[in-house]
């Protein structure tokens, strides 16, 4: 698996990077940032550090996070590296539609299933196994990983951790689709991308793996009390109700004044990443 960097950029002593890589999972040419702190520069032979995955929300590219949320900051000083992916498979010869909620930039971070989505739309493998065996290789990273994620970043996060506590020390999301199979960007999606089939939508509906979750993971998620798209599209008392149900250790806190945009994940994102350091530096 080869990669081709594009752009460098020092940042707190760091870098700051863009990747381009031809994808087998999604079958397309795929972009990735990634940031390393400034210890890997110096880092002696065999020193390896943690990462924390940060999956963006519709409409975003690797770009959104790397220079609207101030993460670089702190994992320049706690030693984390950050690896943010796009949000969906890419190219002319891709599948789309003209919803900004619908296909190119709106993968959902689920395997589609259903014509004419299912050849490019795999973004749950990419993610979950692809993305990380190519980090793994070609930077000085371990194989100690948190997951965190905004919006429909925020339910891909919940879901492949959920789904994936043995890959993963810790999950946390801002405003997250905490419940897709029953809010609008949910149904329009998960109907193109897995069909009428309700139930196989469970799956990555992270509400309903929650309420079964057997094996928890240190979780953290962050909601705005004004934000836009509270009550029709994120669910959040889904998400708490579903870990009463089920026991599961969920931090869930509410802020208030704050919406929907990258101005709420720049105000928390420090308090993310000490929250996954606990338990990514932990040996
Ligand atoms: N353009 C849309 C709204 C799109 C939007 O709000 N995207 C959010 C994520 S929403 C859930 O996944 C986002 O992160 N935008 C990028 C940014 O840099 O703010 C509309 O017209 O309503």
């Amino acid at each position: 698996m080869t990669i081709k960097r594009v752009s460098s950029t020092k940042c707190f002593d760091g870098l700051q990077q863009q990747f381009e890589h031809r994808s087998a999972v999604l079958d397309c040419r795929m972009r990735f940032a990634v940031f390393l702190p400034p210890q890997a520069e110096d880092a002696g032979d065999g020193q390896r550090f943690p990462v924390f995955y940060w999956l963006s929300g519709l409409t975003c590219t690797d770009e959104n996070f790397s220079q609207k949320a101030g993460a670089q900051r702190a994992a320049a000083e706690l030693g984390i590296a950050l690896v943010i992916p796009d949000t969906s498979p890419r190219g002319e010869g891709v599948a789309d539609d003209p919803g900004y909620d619908l296909g190119q930039g709106a993968g959902f971070y689920l395997n589609a299933i259903r014509e004419p989505w299912k050849q490019h739309y795999r973004m749950y493998d990419y993610i979950a196994s692809e993305l990380p065996q190519l980090v793994e290789q070609h930077f000085p990273v371990n194989d100690r990983r948190a997951i965190s994620g905004h919006s429909m970043g925020g339910h891909g996060a919940l879901v492949i951790g959920l789904r994936n506590p043995e890959r993963y020390t810790s999950i946390s999301a801002f405003s997250p689709i905490c419940n897709p199979i029953a809010c609008p960007w949910g149904e329009k999606a998960f109907g193109a991308y897995l069909g009428a089939d309700r139930q196989s939508w469970e799956e990555y509906d992270a509400a309903t793996l929650m309420s079964r979750a057997s094996e928890p993971l240190p979780a953290l998620v962050s909601q705005g009390e004004e934000d836009q798209f509270l009550e029709q599209q994120l669910k959040p008392h889904a998400l708490a109700t579903a870990a009463e149900a089920s026991g599961y250790p969920l931090q869930m806190e509410h802020h208030a004044g704050y919406d929907h945009s990258y101005f709420f994940i720049a105000s928390f994102i420090e308090q993310h990443l000490r929250f996954h350091a606990d338990f990514l530096l932990k040996h």
